[in-house]
Protein backbone atom coordinates (compact mmCIF):
# COMPACT_ATOMS: atom_id res chain seq x y z
CA UNK A 1 0.00 0.00 0.00
CA UNK A 2 1.14 3.37 -0.60
CA UNK A 3 0.20 4.75 2.32
CA UNK A 4 2.04 1.87 4.17
CA UNK A 5 5.08 2.52 1.95
CA UNK A 6 5.52 6.05 3.38
CA UNK A 7 4.91 4.50 6.66
CA UNK A 8 7.93 2.37 6.24
CA UNK A 9 10.06 5.07 4.47
CA UNK A 10 9.52 7.64 7.61
CA UNK A 11 10.16 4.26 10.33
CA UNK A 12 13.60 3.39 8.08
CA UNK A 13 13.83 7.56 8.57
CA UNK A 14 12.91 7.67 12.45
CA UNK A 15 14.96 4.35 13.15
CA UNK A 16 18.18 5.65 11.80
CA UNK A 17 17.78 9.24 13.30
CA UNK A 18 16.93 8.09 16.29
CA UNK A 19 14.62 11.63 17.03
CA UNK A 20 12.63 11.29 19.75
CA UNK A 21 11.00 14.52 21.07
CA UNK A 22 11.68 14.81 24.38
CA UNK A 23 8.70 14.41 26.16
CA UNK A 24 8.85 10.58 24.96
CA UNK A 25 11.75 10.38 26.78
CA UNK A 26 9.86 9.89 29.99
CA UNK A 27 6.59 8.27 29.27
CA UNK A 28 4.33 6.41 31.66
CA UNK A 29 4.50 2.83 30.87
CA UNK A 30 0.98 1.35 31.05
CA UNK A 31 2.11 -2.13 32.01
CA UNK A 32 2.76 -0.79 35.75
CA UNK A 33 -0.83 0.07 35.59
CA UNK A 34 -3.26 -2.52 37.07
CA UNK A 35 -7.10 -3.35 35.98
CA UNK A 36 -9.50 -1.44 38.27
CA UNK A 37 -12.92 -2.71 38.84
CA UNK A 38 -15.88 -0.48 38.16
CA UNK A 39 -16.94 -0.66 41.92
CA UNK A 40 -13.20 1.33 42.60
CA UNK A 41 -13.07 3.85 39.77
CA UNK A 42 -12.85 7.25 41.36
CA UNK A 43 -15.68 9.39 40.77
CA UNK A 44 -17.20 7.61 37.59
CA UNK A 45 -20.66 8.45 37.26
CA UNK A 46 -23.21 6.25 38.34
CA UNK A 47 -25.33 5.67 35.21
CA UNK A 48 -21.84 5.19 33.19
CA UNK A 49 -21.53 2.61 35.92
CA UNK A 50 -24.42 1.08 35.06
CA UNK A 51 -24.26 1.61 31.03
CA UNK A 52 -20.92 -0.02 31.19
CA UNK A 53 -22.05 -2.96 32.91
CA UNK A 54 -24.85 -3.38 30.24
CA UNK A 55 -21.70 -3.67 28.05
CA UNK A 56 -20.40 -6.62 29.81
CA UNK A 57 -17.46 -4.12 31.30
CA UNK A 58 -16.86 -4.96 35.21
CA UNK A 59 -13.02 -3.66 35.29
CA UNK A 60 -11.06 -0.76 33.19
CA UNK A 61 -8.10 -2.40 31.71
CA UNK A 62 -4.64 -0.53 32.30
CA UNK A 63 -4.59 1.81 29.90
CA UNK A 64 -7.98 2.94 30.66
CA UNK A 65 -7.29 3.48 34.18
CA UNK A 66 -4.46 5.26 33.12
CA UNK A 67 -6.31 7.78 30.81
CA UNK A 68 -8.84 8.08 33.20
CA UNK A 69 -6.09 9.19 36.39
CA UNK A 70 -5.07 11.61 33.67
CA UNK A 71 -8.19 13.24 32.69
CA UNK A 72 -10.98 12.59 35.49
CA UNK A 73 -8.65 11.87 38.38
CA UNK A 74 -5.67 14.27 39.67
CA UNK A 75 -4.57 15.55 36.31
CA UNK A 76 -7.74 16.83 35.47
CA UNK A 77 -6.90 16.98 31.43
CA UNK A 78 -4.04 19.33 32.48
CA UNK A 79 -2.17 17.97 29.40
CA UNK A 80 -2.95 16.67 26.01
CA UNK A 81 -2.45 13.14 26.31
CA UNK A 82 -0.28 10.64 23.41
CA UNK A 83 -1.16 6.77 23.85
CA UNK A 84 0.93 4.08 22.26
CA UNK A 85 -1.26 0.69 23.65
CA UNK A 86 -1.04 -2.31 21.74
CA UNK A 87 -3.93 -3.51 19.45
CA UNK A 88 -7.31 -4.48 21.41
CA UNK A 89 -6.03 -2.76 25.04
CA UNK A 90 -8.79 -0.95 24.72
CA UNK A 91 -7.95 2.77 23.83
CA UNK A 92 -11.19 3.74 22.65
CA UNK A 93 -12.78 3.34 25.36
CA UNK A 94 -10.09 4.83 27.42
CA UNK A 95 -10.93 8.32 25.40
CA UNK A 96 -14.45 7.95 25.57
CA UNK A 97 -15.48 7.18 29.07
CA UNK A 98 -13.53 10.46 30.50
CA UNK A 99 -15.09 12.98 27.54
CA UNK A 100 -18.84 11.58 28.65
CA UNK A 101 -18.31 11.97 32.17
CA UNK A 102 -16.99 15.41 31.92
CA UNK A 103 -19.57 16.48 29.89
CA UNK A 104 -22.35 14.50 31.80
CA UNK A 105 -22.71 17.84 33.24
CA UNK A 106 -22.82 20.49 30.54
CA UNK A 107 -25.50 22.44 30.86
CA UNK A 108 -26.50 23.21 27.49
CA UNK A 109 -26.01 21.08 24.04
CA UNK A 110 -23.38 22.00 21.81
CA UNK A 111 -21.07 20.11 19.77
CA UNK A 112 -18.11 19.80 22.53
CA UNK A 113 -16.62 16.63 21.48
CA UNK A 114 -14.38 15.47 18.33
CA UNK A 115 -13.57 12.53 17.25
CA UNK A 116 -11.51 12.30 13.87
CA UNK A 117 -11.02 8.37 12.46
CA UNK A 118 -9.27 7.50 9.07
CA UNK A 119 -12.12 5.53 7.69
CA UNK A 120 -15.82 5.11 7.87
CA UNK A 121 -16.26 1.78 9.22
CA UNK A 122 -13.98 2.59 11.83
CA UNK A 123 -15.88 5.79 12.68
CA UNK A 124 -19.42 3.97 12.85
CA UNK A 125 -17.43 1.57 14.75
CA UNK A 126 -15.88 4.55 17.23
CA UNK A 127 -19.76 5.33 17.36
CA UNK A 128 -21.18 2.65 18.69
CA UNK A 129 -19.31 2.42 21.38
CA UNK A 130 -19.87 6.39 22.92
CA UNK A 131 -24.39 5.63 21.89
CA UNK A 132 -23.36 2.49 24.60
CA UNK A 133 -22.58 4.90 27.16
CA UNK A 134 -23.57 8.78 26.41
CA UNK A 135 -27.37 8.49 26.51
CA UNK A 136 -27.04 7.47 29.72
CA UNK A 137 -25.76 10.80 31.05
CA UNK A 138 -28.24 12.01 28.25
CA UNK A 139 -25.33 13.03 26.22
CA UNK A 140 -25.87 13.48 22.06
CA UNK A 141 -23.80 11.30 19.44
CA UNK A 142 -23.79 12.05 15.76
CA UNK A 143 -21.59 10.98 13.14
CA UNK A 144 -20.56 12.40 9.74
CA UNK A 145 -19.12 10.00 7.31
CA UNK A 146 -18.65 9.61 3.74
CA UNK A 147 -20.73 7.96 1.61
CA UNK A 148 -24.00 8.87 3.66
CA UNK A 149 -26.27 11.27 2.61
CA UNK A 150 -24.98 15.05 3.32
CA UNK A 151 -29.12 16.29 3.95
CA UNK A 152 -29.11 12.86 6.69
CA UNK A 153 -26.04 14.25 8.91
CA UNK A 154 -27.29 17.77 8.90
CA UNK A 155 -30.79 16.46 9.74
CA UNK A 156 -28.82 14.51 12.21
CA UNK A 157 -26.62 17.13 13.53
CA UNK A 158 -27.93 20.49 13.39
CA UNK A 159 -30.77 21.96 15.65
CA UNK A 160 -33.55 23.37 14.13
CA UNK A 161 -36.04 25.15 15.99
CA UNK A 162 -39.51 23.38 16.74
CA UNK A 163 -42.35 25.51 15.65
CA UNK A 164 -45.08 23.82 18.22
CA UNK A 165 -48.45 25.03 17.82
CA UNK A 166 -49.18 28.47 19.27
CA UNK A 167 -45.56 29.14 19.74
CA UNK A 168 -43.76 30.63 16.92
CA UNK A 169 -39.69 30.75 16.94
CA UNK A 170 -37.91 34.18 17.37
CA UNK A 171 -34.54 34.20 16.32
CA UNK A 172 -33.85 37.02 18.70
CA UNK A 173 -34.61 35.08 21.62
CA UNK A 174 -31.30 33.94 23.43
CA UNK A 175 -32.95 31.40 25.30
CA UNK A 176 -34.40 29.42 21.71
CA UNK A 177 -31.19 29.76 19.96
CA UNK A 178 -28.44 28.38 22.91
CA UNK A 179 -28.90 25.24 21.14
CA UNK A 180 -27.43 25.29 17.91
CA UNK A 181 -26.17 21.68 17.79
CA UNK A 182 -28.27 18.22 18.15
CA UNK A 183 -25.03 16.47 19.33
CA UNK A 184 -22.73 17.22 22.03
CA UNK A 185 -19.91 14.44 20.67
CA UNK A 186 -19.05 13.78 16.68
CA UNK A 187 -17.59 11.04 15.40
CA UNK A 188 -16.46 11.86 11.95
CA UNK A 189 -14.10 10.82 9.23
CA UNK A 190 -11.73 14.14 7.80
CA UNK A 191 -13.43 14.41 4.61
CA UNK A 192 -16.75 15.13 5.63
CA UNK A 193 -16.04 17.00 8.76
CA UNK A 194 -14.73 19.40 6.03
CA UNK A 195 -17.47 19.10 3.74
CA UNK A 196 -19.70 20.44 6.84
CA UNK A 197 -17.16 22.79 7.94
CA UNK A 198 -16.98 24.39 4.56
CA UNK A 199 -20.86 24.01 3.37
CA UNK A 200 -23.22 23.15 6.25
CA UNK A 201 -24.64 26.06 7.65
CA UNK A 202 -24.70 26.48 11.38
CA UNK A 203 -22.08 23.87 11.72
CA UNK A 204 -19.36 25.06 14.43
CA UNK A 205 -16.51 23.88 16.23
CA UNK A 206 -16.74 27.10 18.45
CA UNK A 207 -17.18 25.68 21.78
CA UNK A 208 -15.21 22.27 20.94
CA UNK A 209 -13.34 21.10 24.16
CA UNK A 210 -12.19 17.82 23.23
CA UNK A 211 -10.41 16.72 20.21
CA UNK A 212 -9.57 12.95 20.22
CA UNK A 213 -7.08 11.79 16.64
CA UNK A 214 -7.56 8.19 16.86
CA UNK A 215 -5.62 6.17 14.63
CA UNK A 216 -3.30 9.16 14.63
CA UNK A 217 -0.32 8.33 12.41
CA UNK A 218 -2.94 7.61 9.46
CA UNK A 219 -4.16 10.63 10.57
CA UNK A 220 -0.86 12.59 10.53
CA UNK A 221 0.51 10.71 7.07
CA UNK A 222 -2.09 12.55 5.02
CA UNK A 223 -3.32 15.98 5.25
CA UNK A 224 -7.00 15.13 4.24
CA UNK A 225 -7.80 18.99 3.09
CA UNK A 226 -5.98 20.19 5.82
CA UNK A 227 -8.52 19.08 8.17
CA UNK A 228 -6.22 19.37 11.37
CA UNK A 229 -4.82 22.96 10.58
CA UNK A 230 -8.34 23.71 9.93
CA UNK A 231 -9.78 22.85 13.00
CA UNK A 232 -6.97 23.66 15.26
CA UNK A 233 -7.48 27.68 13.48
CA UNK A 234 -11.46 27.65 13.90
CA UNK A 235 -11.12 26.65 17.76
CA UNK A 236 -8.32 29.04 17.97
CA UNK A 237 -10.64 31.56 16.88
CA UNK A 238 -13.05 32.16 20.01
CA UNK A 239 -10.18 31.83 22.27
CA UNK A 240 -9.79 35.51 21.84
CA UNK A 241 -12.11 36.48 24.19
CA UNK A 242 -11.07 35.55 27.73
CA UNK A 243 -13.95 34.93 30.17
CA UNK A 244 -14.28 34.52 34.00
CA UNK A 245 -13.41 30.80 34.84
CA UNK A 246 -16.61 30.65 36.87
CA UNK A 247 -18.96 31.01 33.56
CA UNK A 248 -18.53 28.21 31.61
CA UNK A 249 -20.67 29.78 29.21
CA UNK A 250 -21.86 33.56 28.41
CA UNK A 251 -24.59 34.36 25.73
CA UNK A 252 -23.06 36.64 22.96
CA UNK A 253 -24.29 39.63 21.22
CA UNK A 254 -25.61 37.41 18.51
CA UNK A 255 -27.33 34.75 21.38
CA UNK A 256 -24.59 32.28 20.53
CA UNK A 257 -22.56 30.43 23.32
CA UNK A 258 -18.49 31.61 23.95
CA UNK A 259 -16.74 28.47 25.48
CA UNK A 260 -13.84 28.51 28.24
CA UNK A 261 -12.62 25.36 27.10
CA UNK A 262 -9.53 24.80 29.59
CA UNK A 263 -9.72 26.65 32.98
CA UNK A 264 -6.73 26.06 34.34
CA UNK A 265 -3.93 28.76 34.46
CA UNK A 266 -1.30 28.00 32.03
CA UNK A 267 2.41 28.81 32.75
CA UNK A 268 3.49 32.00 31.16
CA UNK A 269 -0.06 33.41 31.46
CA UNK A 270 0.18 35.42 34.34
CA UNK A 271 -2.65 33.91 36.35
CA UNK A 272 -5.12 34.29 33.98
CA UNK A 273 -7.39 31.41 32.64
CA UNK A 274 -6.36 30.26 29.01
CA UNK A 275 -8.33 28.36 26.97
CA UNK A 276 -7.48 25.59 25.08
CA UNK A 277 -8.44 22.29 23.23
CA UNK A 278 -7.37 19.17 25.46
CA UNK A 279 -6.46 16.54 22.51
CA UNK A 280 -6.17 13.02 22.68
CA UNK A 281 -3.91 11.20 20.38
CA UNK A 282 -4.26 7.29 19.67
CA UNK A 283 -2.44 4.84 17.95
CA UNK A 284 -1.18 0.88 18.35
CA UNK A 285 2.03 2.56 16.36
CA UNK A 286 1.72 6.06 17.18
CA UNK A 287 4.56 8.12 15.48
CA UNK A 288 7.52 9.16 16.95
CA UNK A 289 8.15 11.01 14.30
CA UNK A 290 8.40 15.36 15.75
CA UNK A 291 7.71 16.91 12.05
CA UNK A 292 4.12 14.78 12.35
CA UNK A 293 3.30 15.74 16.25
CA UNK A 294 4.10 19.37 15.68
CA UNK A 295 1.09 19.23 13.09
CA UNK A 296 -0.95 18.58 16.42
CA UNK A 297 -0.08 21.62 18.53
CA UNK A 298 0.24 19.52 21.53
CA UNK A 299 -0.01 21.48 25.31
CA UNK A 300 2.71 19.55 27.86
CA UNK A 301 1.92 16.15 25.93
CA UNK A 302 2.30 13.74 28.68
CA UNK A 303 3.21 10.26 26.89
CA UNK A 304 1.53 6.79 27.62
CA UNK A 305 2.84 3.96 26.08
CA UNK A 306 3.22 0.36 27.18
CA UNK A 307 7.02 -2.00 27.91
CA UNK A 308 10.17 -0.15 26.90
CA UNK A 309 9.80 -1.75 22.95
CA UNK A 310 8.50 0.85 19.99
CA UNK A 311 5.64 -1.68 19.13
CA UNK A 312 4.60 -4.29 21.44
CA UNK A 313 1.91 -7.48 19.84
CA UNK A 314 -1.05 -8.75 22.08
CA UNK A 315 0.33 -10.59 25.13
CA UNK A 316 -1.78 -13.56 24.32
CA UNK A 317 -0.70 -13.90 20.71
CA UNK A 318 0.44 -16.67 19.30
CA UNK A 319 2.72 -16.02 15.89
CA UNK A 320 3.40 -18.98 13.33
CA UNK A 321 4.74 -19.27 10.13
CA UNK A 322 4.53 -21.68 6.79
CA UNK A 323 7.32 -22.04 4.25
CA UNK A 324 5.21 -22.75 1.33
CA UNK A 325 6.58 -24.04 -1.88
CA UNK A 326 6.70 -22.10 -4.72
CA UNK A 327 4.09 -21.52 -7.13
CA UNK A 328 1.43 -23.32 -5.17
CA UNK A 329 0.76 -20.98 -2.23
CA UNK A 330 -3.32 -20.87 -2.44
CA UNK A 331 -2.94 -24.94 -1.71
CA UNK A 332 -1.13 -24.00 1.64
CA UNK A 333 -3.64 -21.07 2.07
CA UNK A 334 -6.81 -23.99 1.73
CA UNK A 335 -5.06 -26.63 3.48
CA UNK A 336 -4.18 -24.15 6.49
CA UNK A 337 -8.29 -22.96 6.10
CA UNK A 338 -9.58 -26.53 6.23
CA UNK A 339 -7.16 -27.37 9.84
CA UNK A 340 -8.83 -24.28 10.77
CA UNK A 341 -12.36 -24.93 9.67
CA UNK A 342 -15.00 -23.29 11.71
CA UNK A 343 -13.05 -20.84 13.34
CA UNK A 344 -13.37 -16.89 12.02
CA UNK A 345 -10.46 -16.35 9.76
CA UNK A 346 -9.07 -12.72 8.00
CA UNK A 347 -6.60 -13.30 5.45
CA UNK A 348 -4.99 -10.42 3.86
CA UNK A 349 -3.32 -9.98 0.46
CA UNK A 350 -0.83 -6.97 -0.35
CA UNK A 351 -3.73 -5.61 -2.74
CA UNK A 352 -6.91 -4.72 -3.76
CA UNK A 353 -6.64 -7.16 -6.81
CA UNK A 354 -4.91 -10.36 -5.38
CA UNK A 355 -7.93 -10.01 -2.66
CA UNK A 356 -10.20 -10.25 -5.41
CA UNK A 357 -8.33 -12.94 -7.46
CA UNK A 358 -7.67 -14.97 -4.19
CA UNK A 359 -11.34 -15.23 -3.15
CA UNK A 360 -12.16 -16.30 -6.03
CA UNK A 361 -10.18 -18.79 -6.37
CA UNK A 362 -10.82 -20.03 -3.22
CA UNK A 363 -14.60 -20.20 -4.06
CA UNK A 364 -13.52 -22.15 -7.11
CA UNK A 365 -12.04 -24.69 -5.34
CA UNK A 366 -15.85 -25.67 -4.46
CA UNK A 367 -17.98 -25.14 -1.27
CA UNK A 368 -17.15 -28.37 0.02
CA UNK A 369 -13.72 -26.53 0.73
CA UNK A 370 -13.87 -22.83 1.23
CA UNK A 371 -16.75 -20.84 1.33
CA UNK A 372 -14.86 -17.03 1.73
CA UNK A 373 -15.90 -13.39 0.75
CA UNK A 374 -13.68 -10.22 0.09
CA UNK A 375 -13.50 -7.22 2.11
CA UNK A 376 -11.06 -4.42 0.11
CA UNK A 377 -11.42 -0.98 -0.82
CA UNK A 378 -12.09 -1.82 -4.83
CA UNK A 379 -15.88 -2.77 -3.49
CA UNK A 380 -18.30 0.01 -2.63
CA UNK A 381 -19.48 0.94 0.64
CA UNK A 382 -22.48 -1.13 0.75
CA UNK A 383 -20.87 -4.49 -0.67
CA UNK A 384 -18.23 -3.76 2.65
CA UNK A 385 -20.79 -3.30 5.37
CA UNK A 386 -22.86 -6.27 4.08
CA UNK A 387 -20.03 -8.56 4.35
CA UNK A 388 -18.41 -6.99 7.25
CA UNK A 389 -21.98 -7.57 9.08
CA UNK A 390 -22.09 -10.80 8.03
CA UNK A 391 -18.61 -12.20 9.28
CA UNK A 392 -19.35 -10.34 12.08
CA UNK A 393 -22.93 -12.59 12.62
CA UNK A 394 -20.58 -15.45 11.82
CA UNK A 395 -22.54 -15.83 8.55
CA UNK A 396 -18.83 -15.88 6.80
CA UNK A 397 -16.10 -17.55 8.40
CA UNK A 398 -13.55 -16.62 6.23
CA UNK A 399 -13.02 -12.92 4.93
CA UNK A 400 -10.16 -12.23 2.38
CA UNK A 401 -8.92 -8.83 2.84
CA UNK A 402 -6.33 -5.62 1.38
CA UNK A 403 -5.37 -3.53 4.17
CA UNK A 404 -8.62 -1.75 4.49
CA UNK A 405 -9.54 -4.03 7.14
CA UNK A 406 -6.01 -3.71 9.12
CA UNK A 407 -6.58 -0.79 11.14
CA UNK A 408 -9.19 -0.52 14.46
CA UNK A 409 -11.46 -2.86 13.30
CA UNK A 410 -13.03 -5.10 16.07
CA UNK A 411 -14.52 -8.04 14.98
CA UNK A 412 -15.94 -10.47 18.00
CA UNK A 413 -14.46 -13.67 17.83
CA UNK A 414 -11.92 -13.84 15.38
CA UNK A 415 -9.35 -16.27 16.45
CA UNK A 416 -7.00 -16.46 13.30
CA UNK A 417 -5.46 -13.76 11.14
CA UNK A 418 -3.42 -15.33 8.40
CA UNK A 419 -1.08 -13.07 6.55
CA UNK A 420 -1.15 -14.72 3.11
CA UNK A 421 1.20 -11.97 1.46
CA UNK A 422 4.11 -10.96 3.65
CA UNK A 423 3.14 -7.67 5.10
CA UNK A 424 6.35 -5.60 4.06
CA UNK A 425 6.17 -3.29 6.99
CA UNK A 426 6.34 -3.81 10.70
CA UNK A 427 3.21 -1.45 11.50
CA UNK A 428 1.81 -3.23 8.93
CA UNK A 429 2.24 -6.61 10.60
CA UNK A 430 1.14 -5.03 13.97
CA UNK A 431 -2.23 -3.91 12.74
CA UNK A 432 -3.14 -7.06 10.82
CA UNK A 433 -2.39 -9.52 13.67
CA UNK A 434 -4.34 -7.49 15.84
CA UNK A 435 -7.43 -8.07 14.31
CA UNK A 436 -7.34 -10.84 16.70
CA UNK A 437 -6.35 -11.59 20.03
CA UNK A 438 -8.28 -8.65 21.49
CA UNK A 439 -9.49 -7.41 24.85
CA UNK A 440 -6.86 -10.17 26.33
CA UNK A 441 -8.44 -13.24 24.83
CA UNK A 442 -5.92 -15.73 22.88
CA UNK A 443 -5.51 -15.77 19.23
CA UNK A 444 -3.14 -16.68 16.58
CA UNK A 445 -1.48 -14.90 13.45
CA UNK A 446 -0.42 -16.91 10.54
CA UNK A 447 2.26 -15.76 7.72
CA UNK A 448 2.52 -17.72 4.74
CA UNK A 449 6.69 -17.23 3.21
CA UNK A 450 8.73 -18.38 0.13
CA UNK A 451 11.82 -19.37 1.00
CA UNK A 452 13.05 -15.95 -0.12
CA UNK A 453 10.75 -14.38 2.02
CA UNK A 454 12.41 -15.75 5.52
CA UNK A 455 15.28 -13.26 6.01
CA UNK A 456 13.20 -10.55 5.43
CA UNK A 457 10.22 -12.04 7.67
CA UNK A 458 12.65 -12.44 10.53
CA UNK A 459 14.01 -8.99 11.02
CA UNK A 460 10.57 -7.68 10.24
CA UNK A 461 9.33 -9.64 13.31
CA UNK A 462 12.56 -8.30 15.55
CA UNK A 463 10.74 -5.07 14.78
CA UNK A 464 7.92 -5.94 16.38
CA UNK A 465 9.32 -7.79 19.73
CA UNK A 466 8.55 -11.23 18.36
CA UNK A 467 11.20 -13.15 18.38
CA UNK A 468 9.61 -16.65 18.56
CA UNK A 469 7.46 -17.36 15.57
CA UNK A 470 7.54 -21.68 14.89
CA UNK A 471 6.77 -23.44 11.77
CA UNK A 472 2.80 -24.45 11.73
CA UNK A 473 2.64 -27.84 10.35
CA UNK A 474 -0.53 -28.79 8.28
CA UNK A 475 -1.59 -32.16 8.53
CA UNK A 476 -0.54 -33.77 5.42
CA UNK A 477 -3.89 -35.85 5.35
CA UNK A 478 -5.46 -31.98 4.36
CA UNK A 479 -2.97 -31.49 1.43
CA UNK A 480 -3.69 -34.01 -1.12
CA UNK A 481 -7.29 -33.62 -1.58
CA UNK A 482 -6.55 -29.88 -2.09
CA UNK A 483 -3.67 -30.20 -4.47
CA UNK A 484 -5.80 -32.56 -6.83
CA UNK A 485 -8.42 -29.74 -7.18
CA UNK A 486 -5.84 -26.56 -7.49
CA UNK A 487 -5.30 -27.01 -11.02
CA UNK A 488 -8.63 -27.04 -12.09
CA UNK A 489 -9.85 -24.13 -9.75
CA UNK A 490 -6.88 -22.20 -11.42
CA UNK A 491 -8.03 -22.84 -14.64
CA UNK A 492 -11.40 -21.34 -14.06
CA UNK A 493 -9.93 -18.31 -12.16
CA UNK A 494 -7.82 -18.02 -15.56
CA UNK A 495 -11.09 -17.73 -17.79
CA UNK A 496 -13.03 -15.69 -15.83
CA UNK A 497 -10.42 -12.74 -14.88
CA UNK A 498 -8.29 -12.84 -17.68
CA UNK A 499 -9.86 -11.14 -20.53
CA UNK A 500 -6.29 -9.24 -21.24
CA UNK A 501 -3.86 -11.27 -23.50
CA UNK A 502 -1.45 -13.03 -20.92
CA UNK A 503 2.07 -11.83 -21.51
CA UNK A 504 4.41 -14.52 -22.11
CA UNK A 505 5.49 -16.25 -19.30
CA UNK A 506 2.43 -14.95 -17.23
CA UNK A 507 0.80 -17.03 -15.58
CA UNK A 508 -2.63 -16.68 -13.34
CA UNK A 509 -1.74 -16.86 -9.63
CA UNK A 510 -0.63 -15.74 -6.57
CA UNK A 511 3.22 -16.66 -7.04
CA UNK A 512 4.71 -13.16 -7.36
CA UNK A 513 2.48 -9.89 -6.60
CA UNK A 514 5.26 -8.33 -8.97
CA UNK A 515 3.49 -9.43 -12.09
CA UNK A 516 1.01 -6.48 -12.13
CA UNK A 517 2.16 -4.07 -13.66
CA UNK A 518 3.10 -1.27 -11.72
CA UNK A 519 0.61 1.64 -12.66
CA UNK A 520 -2.09 -1.53 -11.36
CA UNK A 521 -0.01 -1.90 -8.52
CA UNK A 522 -0.02 1.78 -8.09
CA UNK A 523 -3.57 2.17 -8.30
CA UNK A 524 -4.30 -1.29 -6.28
CA UNK A 525 -2.39 0.18 -3.23
CA UNK A 526 -3.68 3.26 -3.58
CA UNK A 527 -7.45 2.40 -2.80
CA UNK A 528 -6.42 -0.57 -0.39
CA UNK A 529 -7.02 1.57 2.13
CA UNK A 530 -9.12 4.03 1.43
CA UNK A 531 -12.50 4.42 3.38
N1 LIG B 1 -12.77 -2.66 30.15
C1 LIG B 1 -13.09 -3.56 29.24
N2 LIG B 1 -13.55 -4.79 29.61
C2 LIG B 1 -13.86 -5.72 28.68
N3 LIG B 1 -13.77 -5.52 27.35
C3 LIG B 1 -13.33 -4.33 26.93
C4 LIG B 1 -12.98 -3.28 27.84
N4 LIG B 1 -12.58 -2.22 27.13
C5 LIG B 1 -12.67 -2.55 25.84
N5 LIG B 1 -13.11 -3.81 25.70
C6 LIG B 1 -13.28 -4.55 24.45
O1 LIG B 1 -11.99 -4.74 23.91
C7 LIG B 1 -12.03 -4.75 22.50
C8 LIG B 1 -10.92 -3.87 21.95
O2 LIG B 1 -11.16 -2.52 22.27
P1 LIG B 1 -10.74 -1.33 21.27
O3 LIG B 1 -11.34 -1.57 19.93
O4 LIG B 1 -11.01 -0.07 21.94
O5 LIG B 1 -9.17 -1.59 21.17
P2 LIG B 1 -8.05 -0.67 20.58
O6 LIG B 1 -6.98 -0.58 21.60
O7 LIG B 1 -8.63 0.60 20.08
O8 LIG B 1 -7.53 -1.55 19.35
P3 LIG B 1 -6.92 -1.08 17.92
O9 LIG B 1 -5.55 -0.53 18.18
O10 LIG B 1 -6.88 -2.34 17.15
O11 LIG B 1 -7.84 -0.06 17.37
C9 LIG B 1 -13.42 -4.29 22.10
O12 LIG B 1 -14.17 -5.42 21.70
C10 LIG B 1 -14.00 -3.73 23.38
O13 LIG B 1 -15.39 -3.91 23.48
Amino acid sequence: MVEEEKDGEAQAQEETTNLVVPWMRAPVDVSHVDSCSLETLPSLHPRLKEALEKMGISSLFPVQVAVWHETIGPGGFERDVCVNSPTGSGKTLSYALPIVQTLSSRAVRCLRALVVLPTRDLALQVKGVFDAIAPSVGLSVGSAVGQSSIAGDIAQLIKTPKLDAGICYDPEDISQNLESSAVDILVATPGRLMDHINNTKGFTLEHLRYLVVDETDRLLRESYQEWLPTVLKLTQASDDGLFPSSTPFVPSAFGSLQTIRRQSVERGFKGKPYPRLAKLALSATLTQDPSKLIQLDLHHPLFMTTGATRYRLPEKLECLRLICETGVKPVYLVGLLKALEGEKCIVFTSSVETTRRLCKLLNFFGDSMIKAKEYSGGLNQAVRSKEIKAFRKGDIKVLISSDALARGMDVELVTNVINYDMPQYPKTFIHRAGRTARAGRDGRCFTLLGDHEVRRFSSLLKKVGNASCPIYPIPPDLFAPVRAIYEPALAKLKESVEPIAPKRGRQVGFKHNSRTTNSQTKRNKATSEQA
